[in-house]
């Protein structure tokens, strides 16, 4: 691992220990080395011991990008429910402003880089499943492994006080090998056996989906997104690494990911991307309308075909559609999507999806784009405002970061958030799931409570739950 970057790695972390002193704040310093290939999940289970409850794990839909975080240099959190996008972005503008950054790399995800989420609802009332999570949190990883198109890179990121020496060289050099030493192909063992599943009132949900289908009759609202929860209870506690290769394994089409804070885990397996921005070019997902697969080849065509040609499920599609395309217009100066939504198919269930691609204004970054897409009504409901004012109002649930984006931005400002659905809370030796679905004029109780017990069926199988 001694390479001729570590000393570029020990000269800046001096240089930053001098600006420090000046500046009297700390400053950061971020070396990026190419390095060999490595398992993902084997680079994230072997921060267990040390990092457990400061880890992430990422990887997007084609498996072009992996992002694994080991550790927190910097942590940026707040509570704050009014501008809270542009809150943390202008904290990590001014975190990455006087850092120093030995990148000779020209790749997204590589450097600096914050990962985290926002909850769906800042001004949701609190209950204490989420109590790890703030509004929204961001962790700048110590130790991250990089995946972007086959290439492989390892950051190290250290943030530099007036008050440190060189030791503090010798201690990051230290640690690293440590861990890229203890690095073995990660296989699970034990699965976990459950013990008690109990779904958090099934009746008052179906009777809530009930009275929003009558206001959407009477009402200006036309779509509201419900959700509800399920909680799990095992005979042991959960082990993240397994969840994480067993959805690795079966949901290989979905953004993978896991987030940990203070010892609890958001994660989940999502079809749905809310935005990816790379230099100017954006890309967005419409994905709402849902019908389970086939058993059979043949089935399965004629489920996605009746699903393609179903008026409740279109209707329920075309509402995020057209507000994704009138929010995307006035950021983007281009703005491309098909006319008619085609079938996105997953393990367990396929949905309506249109993409959408664009390029930006100059002035459009990342999170303002979250700041207007989120909530689509595929997650919230139309229109917006009132549609989340309805689902604080009756839903019994704290979403949390479920329905929320969660994902990574860069240095340089390129990033990619997805939509955390098909996901949960796991604590210890219990876990969370969360399901909701887009409830508009047709719909009716029972078929929206089948569609979100086939929405829990990815987690509830990584956890060993359901068996298929
Ligand atoms: C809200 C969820 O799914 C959304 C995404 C795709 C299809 C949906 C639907 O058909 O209702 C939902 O809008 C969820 O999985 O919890
Ligand atoms: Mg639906």
């Amino acid at each position: 691992m001694v390479t001729i970057q570590d000393t570029e790695l020990k000269e800046g972390i001096q240089e930053a220990i001098e600006r420090a002193k000046s500046l009297s704040k700390p400053v950061l310093v971020s070396e990026v080395q190419k390095i060999n290939h490595i398992d993902p999940l084997s680079f994230y289970a072997a921060g267990k011991s040390r990092f457990f409850g400061e880890r992430f794990f990422w990887k997007d839909p084609s498996g072009e990008t992996y992002i694994i975080g080991l550790g927190i240099c910097k942590q940026i959190q707040s509570d704050q429910s009014t501008g809270r996008f542009n809150h943390v972005e202008k904290e990590w503008k001014r975190f990455i402003n006087n850092s120093i950054i030995f990148n000779p790399y020209d790749k997204n995800a590589t450097g600096p880089v914050m990962f985290g989420g926002f909850s769906f609802d800042p001004l949701k009332r609190k209950t204490k499943l989420w109590s790890k999570y703030s509004d929204s949190l961001f962790h700048v990883p110590t130790y991250m492994y990089s995946e972007m198109n086959g290439q492989a890179f390892l950051t190290t990121n250290v943030v530099c006080t007036q008050h440190d020496g060189d030791s503090l060289f010798e201690k990051i050099v230290a640690e690293r090998g440590m861990i890229m030493a203890s690095i073995s192909d990660y296989h699970p063992e034990n699965a976990n056996t459950l013990q008690e599943e109990a779904d958090i009132n099934p009746e008052k949900w179906m009777e809530t989906v009930d009275a929003v289908v009558d206001e959407l009759k009477s009402g200006s609202l036309k779509k509201v997104v419900l959700a509800r929860e399920s909680r799990l209870i095992y005979d042991k506690p959960i082990e993240i690494e397994r969840v994480l290769w067993n959805l690795m394994e079966m949901q290989r089409e979905s953004f993978i990911f896991a987030f940990e804070s203070n010892g609890d885990c958001f994660i989940g397996a999502s079809p749905e991307r809310l935005i990816k921005k790379y230099g100017e070019n954006v890309f967005t997902t419409c994905l709402a309308g849902s019908i389970p697969r086939g058993k059979t080849a043949e089935d399965d065509h004629i489920l996605g075909d009746a699903l393609l040609h179903d008026q409740k499920n279109l209707t329920e599609h075309q509402y995020v559609v057209d507000m994704i395309k009138e929010a995307m217009e006035e950021s983007c100066s281009e703005v491309e999507l098909p006319d008619e939504p085609q079938l996105m198919k997953m393990r367990d269930i396929q949905h309506l999806y249109t993409p959408v691609i664009g390029k930006t204004k100059r002035d459009a970054s990342l999170l303002a784009l979250v700041d207007r897409l989120h909530p689509t009504p595929a997650l919230g409901g139309l229109p917006k405002r009132e549609a989340v004012e309805k689902i604080r109002e009756v839903e019994e649930l704290d979403r949390g970061f479920y329905a929320a984006p969660l994902g990574w931005m860069d240095f340089r400002g390129n990033g990619e958030y997805a939509v955390a659905i098909r996901s949960g809370l796991i604590q210890g030796n219990e876990a969370s799931l969360f399901a909701g679905c887009g409830v508009v004029q047709d719909s009716n109780a029972e078929s929206e409570y089948q569609e979100t017990k086939i929405k829990f069926r990815p987690m509830l199988t990584a956890l060993g739950g359901y068996e298929k």
